[in-house]
């Protein structure tokens, strides 16, 4: 039977043989095929948790990069226009013009996306199925709200970027799929949420810091945090701020905006120069929205009438006002623009062709970054990420720098059209973000022990450490009081005692270590927290409950310096071990060329004998390693005296 049969695999070959116009003239056998499907497919289960349910942080909190999957209604009149703008399918076609799925979904988390791959072979239509899973699936039923609760409630994004921490929310996918649709959702969601979530945070905040909140009103609400926004748009490699006033505009009624300079500075910020807006609440923040976006260019394309040939990058920066020394946590929403191919462009002016080879270099940018970041978490290991390379991902830097101490979370979001003739489109924007999924890491065996190495530090070096920094901490205190104090007195007239210089004296820390890292928490744990959390730890700790010795203030300094101690040493251990791998990298690279098959041989061997027994695999492994790389130093050594001695023989020749 002719529909029965099923194209399994389908060669890119296949694909573009499929135009738009066949696809639409063979609608009703493409369509039976795909009945066909359905029928034999089992039936697929909905979300666990219904949205009633929902608790931040369940299933991907430790992961730094979640995917989601999105795909909308078909709107009126969609297929009939589609169906429009291909003038030989028109002719060729009495068929009445009806909708025709490119892709089925169950809501679900995790997800699965099938994409039906319209296909032509020498004896009629085929249909292939494409499977690609996602963190999360939205089929076309899902409204925008059910998507804000599952993306930024479940995981807790305002609470990341209201901790010093980065969220950022990204939007890709074919132009027209409902990229704008679902970010501008969440843009006014977030404006509507922040600020009633920044007053409970701050009111937890306050109440655990002890501030005396009397004396300031906005303490008593809760209102600690000061909230910053800035719009950037990228079209092509313009970068221009969506914030700027301009009244001048261009032949086609465009308005031309300044271009802003997106770039490192000289302590390695890409700060560009936008007008930064501070706002207080919900409508002020919902206003900037609404003006920003009706600036941002929008010019017809082929696909669709208001499209958006830009990214837009809404930023909204947030600063503790209680603790002034802390990072600044970022919120980062970004409408990517349209993933045109080049076939839709082709018929576009030099300008707009050039815009959307931009738009798609900087587009394998990003994912290669987010491909990196979310391989980086998943093998807590060094991975390359080349945000340095394009303008967009400079701007997301917060999220890419590995040396960066924010903690920072990006959740993409990947829209696809419903329709069968999108299809090659669908495939292509699931294939993008599909790779991002990876299975959250596994607790892997404890380090030896290295001083300068706080991830390897257990329970008691913790604590041991830590004891240390604040007894240095108080002492530091004890010092700079008393030369304040014989500052004054040198001003009166006097001479104060010299402080006793018995560096071993106990000191009055003021703090109970072991519930700052109760029994089980290590200085691994305590790196990664949020700066504020770990000072809440510490306020929380507190032995001296007046809180008058040391001030408050100078108590927050005192933690503050400790984790930022802690952090540098694991910073510098990162960097090390980094740098380690790579030249060991470059080391294995030499051997395996110069030993050949030796090295696998070799390396096989200590796989299969670590499977038999029940040793330690990774030791097993490195002690295979290390053998061969003595092997080839002593090769190498061998070839060097060899080359020495032959030099040697034809200088005396
Ligand atoms: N989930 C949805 N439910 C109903 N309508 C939707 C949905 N998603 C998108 N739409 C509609 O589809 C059309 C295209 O959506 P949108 O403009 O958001 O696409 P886009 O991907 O941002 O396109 P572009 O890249 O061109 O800006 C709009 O009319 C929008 O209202």
């Amino acid at each position: 039977m002719r529909y029965a049969r099923l194209a399994l695999q389908t060669t890119r070959g296949d694909l573009m043989a499929t135009s738009a116009t066949v696809i639409t003239t063979q609608l009703p056998t493409y369509r039976a095929l795909l009945q066909e499907w359905e029928n034999k497919r089992a039936a697929a289960k909905g979300f666990s948790v219904p949205l009633a349910e929902l608790e931040p942080l369940t299933k991907n909190a430790s992961k730094d990069v979640i995917v989601a999957f999105r795909t909308r209604p078909p709107l009126p009149n969609e297929a009939a226009e589609k169906f429009r703008a291909n003038p030989d399918a028109e002719k060729a076609s009495t068929e009445p013009v009806e909708f025709c799925a490119g892709v089925t979904v169950a809501s679900a988390e995790p997800g699965v996306f099938v994409a039906h791959v319209p296909g032509m072979k020498w004896n009629g239509p085929t249909l292939a199925h494409k499977t690609y899973e996602a963190d999360l699936a939205f089929g076309p039923d899902v409204t925008n709200e059910e998507v804000f609760q599952r993306t930024v409630v479940v995981n807790d994004l305002l609470s990341l970027s209201l901790s010093g921490g980065v969220a950022c929310i990204l939007a890709y996918g074919q132009t027209g799929t409902g990229k704008t649709f679902t970010m501008e959702s969440i843009e006014h969601r977030v404006a509507r949420d922040l600020f009633n979530t920044a007053r409970t945070v701050g009111k937890r905040f306050i109440q655990a810091h002890g501030t005396d909140n009397t004396t300031s009103p906005e303490l008593e609400t809760g209102d600690i945090f000061e909230f910053r926004v800035t719009f950037l748009e990228l079209l092509g490699k313009h970068a221009s701020d969506l914030l700027a006033v301009t009244d001048k505009v261009d032949e086609q009624g465009n308005p031309i905006r300044t271009e802003v300079a997106v770039r490192e500075d000289a302590v390695g910020n890409v700060r560009p120069g936008l007008i930064s807006t501070a706002v207080r609440t919900s409508e002020e923040l919902e206003a900037l929205i609404n003006r920003a976006l009706s600036h941002r260019r929008t010019t017809a394309t082929l696909r669709n009438a208001k499209s958006s040939r830009s990214h837009a990058l809404l930023t909204i920066t947030i600063k503790n006002t209680l603790l002034p020394y802390a990072e600044e946590g970022q919120l980062i929403l970004l409408d990517l623009a349209g993933s045109e191919r080049y076939e839709d462009s082709k018929d576009h002016d030099k300008q707009r062709m050039d815009e959307a080879r931009e738009n798609n270099k900087s587009l394998m940018n990003l994912k290669e970054c987010v491909r990196a970041k979310a391989r980086m978490a998943a093998e807590q290991g060094f991975v390359h990420i080349p945000w340095r390379t394009n303008k967009l991902t400079m701007l997301l830097k917060p999220i890419f720098d590995i040396e960066s101490r924010q903690p920072s979370k990006a959740m993409i979001i990947a829209h696809v059209s419903p329709h069968i003739q999108d299809t090659i489109h669908s495939t292509n924007t699931l294939s993008y973000a599909a790779p991002f999924l990876t299975i959250p890491p596994k607790p892997r065996e404890s380090l030896p022990y290295d001083a300068s190495d706080p991830r390897t530090w257990d329970h008691d070096q913790t604590i041991e450490w830590l004891t240390d920094s604040f007894t240095q901490e108080a002492k530091k205190s004890q010092v700079a009081e008393w030369t304040a104090k014989a500052r004054a007195a040198e001003l009166a007239g006097h001479t104060l005692d010299p402080l006793p210089d018995d560096r071993d004296a106990p000191v009055d820390i003021g703090v109970d270590i072991l519930k700052i890292c109760p029994p089980g928490s290590t200085a691994k744990n305590l790196g990664m927290l949020y700066t504020p959390q770990f000072v809440e730890a510490c306020l929380v700790a507190r032995t001296d409950t007046d809180g008058d010795k040391p001030t408050q203030d100078e108590f927050k300094r005192r933690a503050l310096d400790v984790i930022g101690n802690l952090v540098y040493l694991i910073l510098i251990a990162k960097t090390r071990k980094r740098m380690e791998i790579m030249n060991n990298r470059k080391k294995i690279a030499a051997a395996k060329t110069l030993l050949g098959p030796v090295w696998d041989e070799t390396m096989d061997k200590a796989a299969k004998a670590a499977r038999a027994g029940d040793g330690n695999r990774i030791a097993a492994f490195a002690f295979a390693r290390d053998g061969l790389l003595a092997q080839y130093r002593a090769i190498k050594a061998e070839q060097e005296a060899k080359e020495k001695a032959k030099t040697a023989e034809e200088e005396d020749a």
